[in-house]
């Protein structure tokens, strides 16, 4: 079953006297419970790719489908996480009503509320603050919050555009730890954005690595490591070595302007053991 279908999508912005191809052409499934990850040079047009996902931007051409029907605008079933956590989180809500605002959009009754972003917040650890306010907490618990706010609103597929970018590493891990839990408890489908190779690899079940821009897949990559991943064994896995070797090298053909479209591959060959 496919939660996502991205068929001959393309964007070219126009204005200004400006015309740029971001996108040339990008076609790929994301199948429900699925957790994806894209990765590409910087200028690639990966947020491109990501508003035209979440319906904030219209392509040039192609289309979006999410669960079968068309994404014109931002679709009722998709939440999204920006890198951005400072201006997602509205300052003067305190960290549970920012988690129910999306609720209260969705009509739920507020006892259902409460308990909702109650559960959300208790799976993001962060049930003790639910009454500070968020310029009260480190940077990588508001994203917490920003977490916690999509996942309360059950989504089916959770879109996020370089969400750790702007934590330190140590917080940085445990996040990734947190979206990988998520994913495996909540049964979600997920699209993520990332610059980093080894959060690439180490996250997805899948890695689109992306060309240059104009921009096309260059190759579709299957991550053949056991779902129970942790930041020591798995990093210091020689499959993970060898999966992000193979990334690494596709990135650096990107910048050099490679753009030939492989079809879906398992990687580089398994080491042998
Ligand atoms: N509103 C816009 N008008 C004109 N050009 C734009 C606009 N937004 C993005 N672009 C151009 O489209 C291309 C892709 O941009 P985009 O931000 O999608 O790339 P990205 O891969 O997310 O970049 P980065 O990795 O640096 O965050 C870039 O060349 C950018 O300058």
């Amino acid at each position: 079953m496919k939660a996502l279908e991205v068929q001959g999508l393309a964007k070219t912005y126009e204005g200004h006297g400006r015309t740029v191809e971001a996108i040339r052409e990008l076609t790929f499934d994301v199948a429900r419970g699925e957790l994806v990850t894209v990765v590409g040079p910087s200028g690639a047009g990966k947020t491109t790719l990501l508003r035209c996902i979440s319906g904030l931007l219209r392509p040039s051409a192609g289309e979006v489908r999410l669960n079968g029907s068309p994404v014109t605008e931002p679709p009722e079933g998709m939440a999204v996480v920006f890198q951005e956590y400072g201006r997602s989180l509205f300052p003067w809500m305190t960290v549970r009503q920012n988690v129910e605002r999306p609720l209260v959009e969705k009509g739920l009754p507020k006892a259902q509320r409460r308990s909702v972003a109650q559960e959300a917040l208790a799976s993001v650890g962060l049930l003790d603050s639910h009454d500070a306010h968020p310029w009260q907490l480190s940077g990588g618990m508001q994203q917490r919050v920003a977490i916690a706010r999509a996942i309360a609103y059950a989504p089916t597929v959770l879109v996020m555009d370089e969400p750790f970018a702007a934590v330190d590493a140590q917080t940085r891990a445990e996040l990734e730890d947190l979206v990988r839990r998520l994913w495996r408890n909540l049964g979600v489908t997920i699209v993520f954005v990332t610059h980093d190779i080894d959060e690439a690899v180490y996250l997805g079940e899948r890695v689109l690595v992306l060309s240059n821009r104009p921009t096309v897949i260059l190759e579709d990559v299957t991550v053949d490591l056991p779902a129970g991943r942790d930041q020591l064994t798995t990093r210091s896995d020689a499959r993970f070595a060898g999966l992000r070797a193979h990334v690494y090298r596709l990135i650096q053909q990107a910048k050099e302007g490679a753009r030939e479209v492989s079809s879906r591959s398992a990687g580089p060959p398994a080491a042998r053991p």
